[in-house]
């Protein structure tokens, strides 16, 4: 103003006027300048932090690693070791394969590799996260065990499941948020509780009985048409058996609530199938890690939503139809206080809305649904991994096959419906299982992310560090199970072979063995056997998982012999990180002599 005044008065109208414009326009300039420089640091400020991030960060945390003498691939800013993993999974011949040779090595090629070359304990990136394979059993239980407060659950595993199931599932919660979901939903899959609700009548045991009935039914359909009776039928296992367990899994998670048409599930199934396809692929889910891009209305984005909406469609469906017979039930009183099958339902949805309607929990309805929809994440495609190959490496021992089968004759008799407590006594059953879950573990690794300072064994770990716990390797490892660790042997499980340290359990699931003495004590000290993962976060559904499998593999072995098709090629590996047979599963089967050849 001082400057408007002086001018006016010495220059007149004119300059001032002169003044003033020259004024709004440094304001404009002034503006100007304050953006430009505004962007300026903005842009500066972004890529130091990406510098920082993407480049100083990794870069320190392998220095870091390299002065404690772990090793790994040579590093490389940006994308890590994406080339040398790409090139090594290349390698892994895409037909056929030995059937003998270790099948995990095929999904985690680079997690043999690396261990093998650099260790037990090696270090490497991808993109720019920092990751350490810990192929050290003692290093993995503490992980798991002793050590777990130091890790949460990995960003890898909680942007595929949140991208599936929400935020804040089971799966993907911590503390006490995942401590009040755990005391919830774990009674329904407790031991005892399965026990109990293996009614003969009615409950879960009957339920699988009727599916496993179907499935017989089905393949004796396809012997009793097939063209040579004495070659048998040749089935589809990867095609049949997870329809099985899809419905038993429903069955579980679900009881046998009104409302749920066969068709809906498929839907769900199948889209949980399609949106885990698309966040394995490596092209589509390190894009949808790109902040915005699922926004994209690329067809596989829009795909992806429409798939998830009818997903979602389908579960509000099914637990509106629970709540309104829980509601009926208890309207009408017929719900008996105190009784364990509530008005809600015994099964875990039921146990989930008691907890929410009920209870002193602060779950909510969308949290419900995304529980729902983690059961179909984590049971469908393990649990159907499981019977396929115990079928299939029954297949390839025919010894092994025959002694499983005499068993469950012994064991189970001639009774049209096996009974719930002989179970226990297929102990050959067991010993099958456990090798093959060692063999084809369906879960070939987990992950954690370390979120504090610590020290694991002699190696401190940096905050931030991707830690993964190769099961897969673990379970091959010749120092621990011996030089046969790639044979299908389930004579390893029989308890006079195992070192149990004074602990065993009827499952075989005991401190697993060391086949060389000079190992024993290592092996001892840890349950190396871990397809279930272990500590805490423990497979909610492994005793259920088990249950369901062996009573399954006892039905089917009663009924019919196994053989490889000549059309089957060996592959394990289709869809990213698990085992599932790339080219299909086919076996060939005949009716077991001396059983009813004929049925419908
Ligand atoms: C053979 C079949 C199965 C295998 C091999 C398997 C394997 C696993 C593994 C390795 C984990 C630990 C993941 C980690 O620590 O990061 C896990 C967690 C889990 N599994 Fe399973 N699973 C199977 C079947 C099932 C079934 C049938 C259910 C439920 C009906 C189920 C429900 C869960 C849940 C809820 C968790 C998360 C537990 C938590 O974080 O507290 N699983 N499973």
């Amino acid at each position: 103003m001082a400057l408007l005044n002086e001018s006016s008065r010495s220059w007149g109208p004119h300059q001032a006027h002169d003044i003033l414009l020259r004024m709004s326009t440094r304001d404009v300039d002034d503006e100007w300048g304050f953006f430009v420089t505004a962007i300026c640091t903005v842009l500066v400020a972004s890529m130091v932090s990406m510098f920082y991030w993407v480049l100083w960060k990794p870069y320190s945390k392998r220095k870091f690693y390299e002065k404690q003498c772990i090793r790994g691939p040579v590093f490389r800013p940006f994308i890590g070791n994406l080339p040398e993993i790409q090139d090594l999974r290349r390698g892994v011949p895409q037909l056929g394969g030995q059937i003998s040779e270790s099948p995990a090595r095929r999904v985690a090629t680079e997690l043999f590799v690396f261990s093998e070359k650099y260790g037990k304990v090696s270090v490497f990136e991808q993109g720019s996260m920092t990751r350490m394979i810990l192929a050290d059993a003692k290093l993995a239980k503490d992980v798991l065990l002793s050590k777990a407060g130091y890790y949460k659950r990995s960003v890898l595993t909680t942007e595929v499941v949140s991208a599936i199931a929400g935020h804040g599932s089971i799966l993907t919660a911590e503390g006490g948020n995942w401590k009040q979901k755990n005391q919830i939903m774990s009674p329904a899959f407790r031991h005892t509780f399965l026990k109990a609700s293996w009614n003969p009548l009615d409950g879960l045991f009957h339920q699988i009985v009727e599916r496993g009935d179907d499935l017989v039914t089905k393949w004796q359909k396809a012997i009793n048409n097939a063209a040579d009776t004495k070659q048998g039928a040749e089935v589809a296992v990867d095609l049949d058996v997870p329809e099985t367990l899809l419905d038993i899994i429903i069955r579980t998670t679900f009881g046998s609530t009104s409302g749920i048409e066969g068709g809906d599930i498929y839907a769900v199934h199948e889209a949980v199938n399609f949106m885990t396809r698309v966040l394995g692929n490596r092209l589509s889910g390190y894009a949808r890690l790109i902040p915005g891009f699922r926004f994209f209305p690329t067809p596989t984005n829009i795909k992806f939503c429409m798939k998830k909406r009818a997903m979602v469609n389908v579960l509000k469906n099914i637990v509106s139809a629970r709540m309104k017979l829980a509601n009926d039930l208890k309207a009408s009183s017929i719900a008996k206080a105190g009784s364990r099958q509530g008005a809600y339902g015994g099964d875990v949805l039921g146990m989930m809305l008691e907890a929410m309607n009920e209870g002193n929990s602060n779950m909510t309805a969308s949290q419900v649904l995304d529980e729902c929809t983690v059961f179909f994440l984590a049971t469908d495609s393990p649990t159907s991994l499981l019977l396929m190959w115990s079928l299939m490496l029954l297949a390839q021992n025919p010894d092994w096959q025959q002694r499983a089968r005499s068993e469950v004759q012994e064991v189970l008799g001639a009774e049209a419906t096996p009974q719930v407590d002989k179970l226990a006594n297929l102990k050959l059953i067991d010993m099958v299982l456990n090798e093959t879950l060692r063999l084809y573990p369906p879960v070939p690794a987990i992950t954690r992310d370390a979120s504090k300072v610590h020290q694991l064994g002699s190696v401190t770990i940096a905050p931030g560090t991707n830690v993964i716990i190769p099961m897969s390797v673990l379970h091959q490892s010749k120092e621990i199970w011996g030089d046969d660790a790639h044979l299908f042997k389930p004579d390893r499980w029989e308890v006079k072979n195992l070192h149990t340290n004074g602990k065993n359990s009827a499952d075989g699931l005991n401190d697993a063995t060391a086949a060389t003495a000079a190992a024993a004590d290592s092996v001892n000290s840890f349950n190396n056997f871990m397809p279930f993962g272990g500590g805490n976060r423990i497979c909610l559904g492994r005793n259920l998982a088990r249950m369901t499998v062996k009573l399954l593999l006892a039905m089917l072995l009663r009924r019919f012999s196994f053989s490889v098709s000549p059309s089957y090629c060996h592959a394990p590996g289709r869809g990213g990180n698990n085992l599932w047979p790339k080219f299909g599963m086919q076996l060939l089967i005949k009716n077991v002599e001396s059983e009813v050849t004929t049925t419908d």
